[in-house]
């Protein structure tokens, strides 16, 4: 059956397109303003507005470049320009532009600088390839070898993935510390499995003190996590054999493997709880076919960053 187009869609085709054609843009923009430190530089003027020549000024750039620069910045509302008297304009903050300060509330710098490295960037082009194919995934396409073993040998890349998994893992754990607080009563250690460093423990111990933690990721993630109270640090593989403790998280683990690979870890999770009281907390990003909810575009982008990085796809599509 043909399907008519209205002139109207028609003519938004053609404008939509262009976000196709100029996609990677706003990514290498943002990643520009983050290594610029534009955020940080306008959230220490105190709430006050800065203008063209004092923003440059501070960050030694060139005044044109800067204004262009900033214009593509403003017209995605990442930061605002507001009026400074009768002739001039200034730049502030947005709520998004904080998430751009490095050591802000819930920055997300380091997940910007993860997806933006070279290293993340190369697999996305064999992505075709991919599809068309059975084997390794792109990333191990690209790199020869898979992420992890990659990160092993590579500290710098390894440095930035548990940055940027730290981010997520603080936003997340707000919430779901919030949410889910009745989960964690009664449990007195919990070992969390491909925990990276330790930043989900930590703040977990801090809101359930009764808990004692337990941190267990691959011996270079641990060798380089840092200290939390309350919380140990052990070294280990889950395929191997994972400590013991009255329960199990895994957040953002079991959807980098496939079906066998994650039948496997549950079952070292299954062994290293207690038989009648033991239990396996799970916490992933859901893709809900039928609704749409506010993070579905997030979802189905981390679905192909799956794809592209360990070649697996979100578990709830089949
Ligand atoms: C996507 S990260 C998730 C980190 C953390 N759970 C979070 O949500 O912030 C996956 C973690 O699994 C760890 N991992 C991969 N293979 C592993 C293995 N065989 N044994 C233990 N940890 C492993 C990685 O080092 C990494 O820290
Ligand atoms: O957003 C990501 C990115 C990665 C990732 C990190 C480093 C690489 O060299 C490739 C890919 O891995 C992720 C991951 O395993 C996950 O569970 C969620 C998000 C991401």
């Amino acid at each position: 059956m043909e399907s008519k187009c209205s002139s109207e869609e028609e003519a938004q085709a053609q404008v939509d397109i262009w976000k196709y054609v100029f996609g990677f843009t706003e990514m290498a923009v943002v990643k520009c303003a983050i290594e610029l430190r534009i955020a940080d530089v306008l959230e220490s003027h105190d709430g006050r507005p800065m203008t063209l020549p004092e923003l440059s000024s501070a960050l030694s750039c060139s005044p044109p470049i800067l204004y262009r620069i900033m214009r593509f910045l403003i017209h995605r509302k990442i930061f605002k320009e507001i009026r400074v008297g009768q002739e001039s304009t200034g730049y502030v903050q947005s709520p998004l532009s904080r998430l751009l300060m490095k050591n802000g509330d819930n920055s997300m710098v380091a997940f910007v600088l993860l997806e933006s490295s070279p290293v993340m960037l190369a697999p996305w082009h064999g992505l075709s390839a991919r599809a068309l194919a059975t084997g390794a995934s792109a990333f191990t396409a690209a790199h020869g070898e898979d992420v992890w073993r990659y990160a092993s040998a590579n500290p710098a890349h390894n440095k930035l993935i548990n940055d940027a998994m730290a981010c997520h893992a603080r936003v997340a754990m707000s919430a779901i510390t919030e949410i889910y607080a009745d989960v964690f009563k009664g449990i007195g250690s919990l070992v969390d499995v491909g925990g990276g460093d330790g930043t989900t423990l930590g703040i977990l111990v801090k809101k359930c003190p009764w808990i004692r933690g337990i941190n267990f990721d691959l011996p270079h993630v641990i060798s380089s996590a840092q200290n939390w109270d309350g919380v140990e640090h052990v070294g280990g593989n889950m395929f191997e054999k994972i400590p013991k403790a009255d329960a199990a998280f895994l957040m953002w683990v079991l959807h980098d493997w496939g079906d066998d690979e994650c039948i496997n870890i549950l079952k070292k999770c299954r062994e290293a709880i207690p038989g009648d009281t033991g239990k396996v907390i799970i916490a992933e990003a859901v893709i809900d076919e039928g609704e749409e909810d506010t993070f579905k575009d997030v979802g189905l982008a981390l679905d192909m960053v799956m794809m592209a990085s360990h070649g697996q796809r979100k578990r709830e599509d089949f």
